[in-house]
């Protein structure tokens, strides 16, 4: 079968590994240089890029490589298993896609959101599906068979429209409300302002607007009979600058578990927490909101240790198993995968995110035979070492 990826095989392997063997090795510069080559430029140029001069973005991932894992011996870690239990849910492993909206620009046929959906299913590995689909929540939700599914929640300043959203969010059956809170404005981009993206990606991302009635009901015509006037409407409403005092409001809105993406102070995590949330998502938009920002997993130690037990999801920065292993081993419950799946998408669809995430978990479960750490729980602190 030919692949993107080219061909691979070394039965070896295949007795470490159960059931998570991808068919082709994955390094992230051959992921992101094919990624590149497959996507048009303006596309390439809004996923890959970041805020300013990218040195957040770039620090999130040398980050960690100042982490060194030391390896055990005499353990027979024979026996992996990386399951974890996250809000009453069993993952397989300590890893979900992060919220990647837009998807549709990296698929051919424009539904990236729904072939992300079917590597969900087809891997185990939840999705954190966001508001920005091309994909109604609902046709999404449909896809992701027995793998339970996050909404992320880019609170519109209407509240009406910001309850429809989550509460169909529940009866579509996702089972956590990822509410962000660093992108309520968008960040500095250079390369989406020299290339005017914007405008452009706006059709690809309001599928879950303009299917929402309390949305609708606000135009004066429908979104299909005038869609310049529903993007309109979109950028007006789309981003709300929430404050302390709108968490109680926001806590109220479901009884699903309620995570907060984006807090990197502890001082936020604790009062999070005191307001009730049950889980905090450690995150800097993968260095695409803030240039000159802390690398997130500098953040992870803090906000862990601020969270006290609450279950601390991350992302930013994770390309390869070993950084899962690091991230779970400074305290982090799950981590999320951010551009490797957009990158997975664009070159494979459905297979090429799935080949992603088995390539991710592949190598994390392969570190932890070989340094000897069988279990999520064997990974602390204490299994690393600071290199600088
Ligand atoms: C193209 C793109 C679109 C994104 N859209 C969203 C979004 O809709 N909602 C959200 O909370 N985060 C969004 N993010 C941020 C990711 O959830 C995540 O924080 C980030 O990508 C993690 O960093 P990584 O790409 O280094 O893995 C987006 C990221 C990318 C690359
Ligand atoms: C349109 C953007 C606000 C979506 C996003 O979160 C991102 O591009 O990082």
């Amino acid at each position: 079968m030919s692949h993107p990826f080219g061909s691979y095989q070394n039965e070896i392997y295949l007795n470490g590994l159960a059931g998570i063997l991808p068919r082709f090795p994955m390094v992230h510069a051959e992921l992101e240089a094919k990624a590149q080559a497959a996507l048009p430029p303006s596309v390439w140029s809004y996923v890959a890029g970041g805020a300013g001069d990218e040195h957040t973005q770039r620090a999130n991932t040398t980050a960690f490589q100042r982490w060194g894992l030391i390896p055990r011996m005499f353990v027979g870690a024979s026996q992996r298993d990386l399951s974890v239990d996250l809000f009453g849910m069993t993952l397989p492993a300590p890893l979900f896609m992060a919220p990647v909206g837009v998807l549709g620009i990296c698929a051919q046929d424009g539904h990236g959101d729904l072939a992300t959906a079917r590597a969900a299913a087809h891997t185990g590995v939840p999705m954190a599906a966001s508001t920005l689909s091309a994909d109604p929540m609902e046709e999404v939700a449909a896809e992701f068979g027995a793998t339970p599914g996050f909404f992320q929640l880019y609170t519109p300043t209407d509240r009406e429209l910001a309850q429809s959203l989550v509460h169909r969010a529940e009866r579509a059956g996702f089972k956590a409300i990822v509410v962000t809170l660093d992108t309520w404005v968008t960040g500095w981009r250079p390369r989406d302002l020299a290339t005017s993206n914007f405008p452009q990606l706006r059709g690809h991302c309001l599928a879950n607007y303009t299917s929402d009635p309390v949305f609708r009901a606000r135009l004066d015509r429908a979104p299909e009979e005038d869609p310049q006037a529903a993007a309109l409407m979109w950028t007006q409403i789309f981003g709300n600058p929430l404050t302390w005092a709108d968490l109680p409001w926001l806590r109220s809105l479901t009884e699903l578990p309620l995570i907060v993406k984006g807090l990197c102070h502890p001082d936020d995590v604790r009062r999070a927490k005191d307001l009730g949330v049950d889980g905090i998502y450690c995150s800097n938009h993968g260095g695409r909101q803030a240039n000159g920002g802390l690398p997130a997993l500098d953040a992870l130690p803090a906000v862990v240790e601020a969270a006290d037990g609450l279950p601390v999801l991350f992302d930013s920065g994770i390309r390869s198993g070993a950084d899962i292993v690091k991230a779970i081993a400074l305290g982090a419950t799950a981590v999320g995968v951010g551009r490797p799946v957009a990158y997975g998408l664009a070159l494979g669809g459905a297979d090429g995110v799935v080949h992603v995430l088995r390539s991710l978990l592949a190598e994390a479960d392969l570190i932890m035979a070989v340094d000897g750490y069988p279990t999520l729980a064997d990974l602390t602190p204490e299994a690393l070492q600071r290199v600088t």
